[in-house]
């Protein structure tokens, strides 16, 4: 393996030359030893480029030296010409999922939205991260996706994380802040081994690094191949998806031509594509096996605590845990002038179409949009006569549990038009407009 460079402003410069562009840079500094030498990096980078640059400071007030440390942050940064911004947030305690993830996902929250457009933000994470990020992966039953490890940028906000210390293990950090006399910081919480990672940095880490000093390297090599898997999977996915029939969800009979891993592949991707985490594989394996063999007339449910997958005749649809949210509230006016959101359910237009809504209904008065009601009926533009709306979303495919999120437009208690499936024939005109309603749950077509 090619030696590590050395750790200076211009091979910094460099890697952060191969991660692409940005506006301006904003350092996430912790005040610990690694983001207190990126931030050095950064100022000496900065002055000598005139590259704009920002720190940002997370005041978790998790610990009693919180105030302490953001104090400190503000100092240092400012001893080196860079402005930093002390950002407090609220960490929940009663999100159940540990006072460490509830924090970082607040960190991140208010990172991101503290972002600026085509900024990069900056954190400190080196080898020895990635590799004990890798480690926990595989201590998990990871596949190529966790076991590739953190990327080193991903979109973040309305810019990008960039991860640029990566290539450096820990070592060369601390001899970087031991040379440059920096004053930095450490976070009693670090040394607890109650924690899986503390665990494996001080325990699992010097004994491993004994045998193989290199170790860190080692494993981001590793990581470093699987996201290389990892990255032909998705192609491969792409492929797949792209053979599906138009409409929602995936159709079982392209999944059951797959091999089965092939199928769980596809799943695992169109998953994540819409934000759901992917179930375990043992639950993957078995569950999606059986939707796929059930009889068309069967509704069979897989769940897991982060979503479902649910079968409805020959299609296969993601939802979050729980189902969709219900209609959100009572009906909302709308006078059809400009799109409306309608929150959880998607955003209604109209487009311009042969056949539609009479345009001479755009800004009338009485019109509102709500779910269906208890036997309801309208008579669409071709219909013979008035039919009852369940038949029509029966008819249309719409599976059950999404029938009360369909938005209806009426004109007092007359139906105008039904989102994405046609116009009353009392208030249809030729030309006219199509009422559409996207992103209709995370299924949205
Ligand atoms: N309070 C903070 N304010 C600003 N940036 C922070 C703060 N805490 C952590 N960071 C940034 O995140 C990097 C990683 O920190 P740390 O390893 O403590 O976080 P983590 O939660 O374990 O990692 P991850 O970001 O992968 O979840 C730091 O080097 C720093 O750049």
């Amino acid at each position: 393996m090619a030696p590590t460079p050395e750790l200076s402003p211009e091979t910094l410069a460099r890697h952060l030359a191969v991660l692409g562009p940005a506006s301006g840079y904003c350092v996430a500094y912790s005040g610990g030893l690694d983001s207190t030498v990126l931030l050095h990096l950064m100022a000496a980078l900065s002055a000598a480029r005139e590259l704009p640059l920002r720190a940002v400071h997370i005041h978790h007030g998790l610990q009693p030296q919180a105030d302490a440390w953001a104090e400190h942050c503000r100092q240092q940064a400012a001893a080196l010409g860079v402005d930093c911004l002390v950002l407090p947030v609220e960490v929940r305690r009663d999100s159940g999922e540990g006072l460490e993830a509830a924090a970082r996902q607040a960190r991140y929250a208010a990172l991101a939205s503290h972002l600026q457009s085509g900024e990069a933000l900056l954190t400190a994470h080196h080898a020895d991260d990635q590799a004990e990020t890798v480690l926990l992966h595989l201590l998990r039953g990871s596949g190529p996706r966790g076991l590739a490890g953190m990327r080193a940028q991903r979109p973040l906000g309305r810019g990008r994380l960039l991860r640029p210390l990566l290539p450096w293990p820990r070592e060369r950090l601390r001899a970087y802040g031991d040379t440059h006399a920096l004053c930095w910081v450490e976070d009693p919480s670090n040394a607890h081994v109650a924690h899986d990672r503390n665990w494996l940095r001080h325990t699992l880490w010097p004994v491993l690094t004994q045998r193989w000093p290199d170790a860190s390297r080692r494993v981001g090599r590793a990581a470093g191949e699987q996201a290389e898997a990892e990255a032909l999977l998705r192609e491969l996915a792409g492929e797949d998806l792209a053979r599906h029939p138009p409409g929602p969800g995936l159709a079982v009979s392209v999944l059951a031509r797959l091999s089965p891993a092939r199928a769980r592949n596809l799943v695992r991707h169109w998953l994540l594509m819409s934000g759901l985490r992917p179930p375990p594989r043992a639950r993957l394996e078995q569950g999606l096996a059986d939707l796929i063999r059930a009889g068309r007339d069967r509704q069979p449910v897989l769940t897991w605590p982060e979503g479902e997958l649910r079968r409805y005749r020959d299609r296969i649809h993601r939802l979050p845990a729980g189902g969709p949210p219900p209609w959100p509230g009572p009906d909302r006016e709308w006078d059809l002038r400009v799109p409306l959101v309608v929150p959880g359910v998607g955003v209604l237009r109209l487009v311009r179409a042969d056949e539609g809504i009479a345009p001479s209904l755009i800004g009338a008065e009485g019109l509102s949009v709500g779910r269906r009601r208890r036997g309801e009926r309208c008579q669409l533009a071709h219909d013979p006569g008035h039919r009852p709306l369940s038949k029509r979303f029966q008819e249309a495919g719409i599976p059950p549990w999404e029938r009360d999120r369909v938005p209806i437009l009426r004109r007092g208690e007359e139906v105008v038009a039904i989102a994405n499936l046609g116009t009353a024939k009392r208030f249809t005109a030729r030309p006219g407009y199509r009422l559409i309603c996207e992103e209709h749950g995370p299924d949205g077509g």
